[in-house]
């Protein structure tokens, strides 16, 4: 994958969009967001047949715009449907063996530590999502506020390694995360909870270019 693809990597499941997911998604892509992943969590989240089927549909829509369509947790799905990638947690399947199985896919790996850091590059993830930057209501299960201090440290050792940071990353902060090293900013909120989408992902994508 190309580090570029990290600028502005939008999340989102169905619990998380003021309308249909799909105009949600259609509304950050025109708006110029790099990168997508399904995470269908929370309450309300759809399970089987039809978590797959609104995945299609997602997968559909990213394929027309040219932008990885990447399966939060569920490697399962992501096979069956030929996703372009997996995000996993320190939670969840170890990375070594979600690699494998991913072959030649997107690997991505959350870390909250050097230590985790390093291991992920080890076992061979693509990139890394660090978090929670700063206050998130949107995942309640995370590690405690991180800020940019962790970016920095592993930008310093590893400046070619793709790095993008997470939660309650808004437009108004977005540019401390690119100015401490992140290749780019991912967010739930502040494009789906945002009056405009669309807008929401091109102001985000100015962030990135401005500081670039
Ligand atoms: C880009 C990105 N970074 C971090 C996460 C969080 O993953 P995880 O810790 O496994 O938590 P869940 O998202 O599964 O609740 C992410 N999803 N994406
Ligand atoms: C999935 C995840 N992992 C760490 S914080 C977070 C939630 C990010 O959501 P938001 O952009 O709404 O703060
Ligand atoms: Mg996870």
């Amino acid at each position: 994958m190309e580090k570029e693809q990290l600028a502005v990597y939008f999340i989102a499941g169905t619990p998380n969009c003021l309308t249909t997911i799909e105009e949600t998604l259609q509304a950050a892509i025109d708006g110029g967001i790099a990168m997508f992943q399904f995470r269908e969590k929370g309450e309300g989240a759809l399970t089987g047949e039809r978590k797959k089927q609104i995945a299609l549909r997602l997968q559909a829509k990213c394929k027309q715009a040219g932008i990885p369509f990447i399966i939060n947790d569920d490697i399962a799905l992501a096979i069956d449907i030929a996703a372009d990638g997996v995000h996993i947690g320190q939670e969840d399947e170890p990375a070594s063996v979600v690699r494998e199985k991913i072959k030649g896919g997107i690997v991505g790996v959350s870390v909250h530590t050097m230590d985790e850091f390093e291991k992920a590059i080890a076992d061979g993830a693509d990139y890394v999502g660090t978090g929670p930057i700063y206050v998130t209501a949107t995942k309640t299960d995370t590690r405690p506020v991180a800020g940019t201090t962790l970016i920095r440290k592993m930008k310093d050792k590893y400046p070619d390694f793709p790095i993008v940071g997470i939660g309650g990353i808004t437009i108004e902060n977005a540019e401390e995360v690119m100015k401490a090293g992140a290749d780019g900013v991912s967010v739930i909120t502040a494009i789906s909870h945002a009056k405009n989408p669309k807008q929401a992902a091109s102001q985000l994508k100015n962030v990135f270019s401005r500081t670039q």
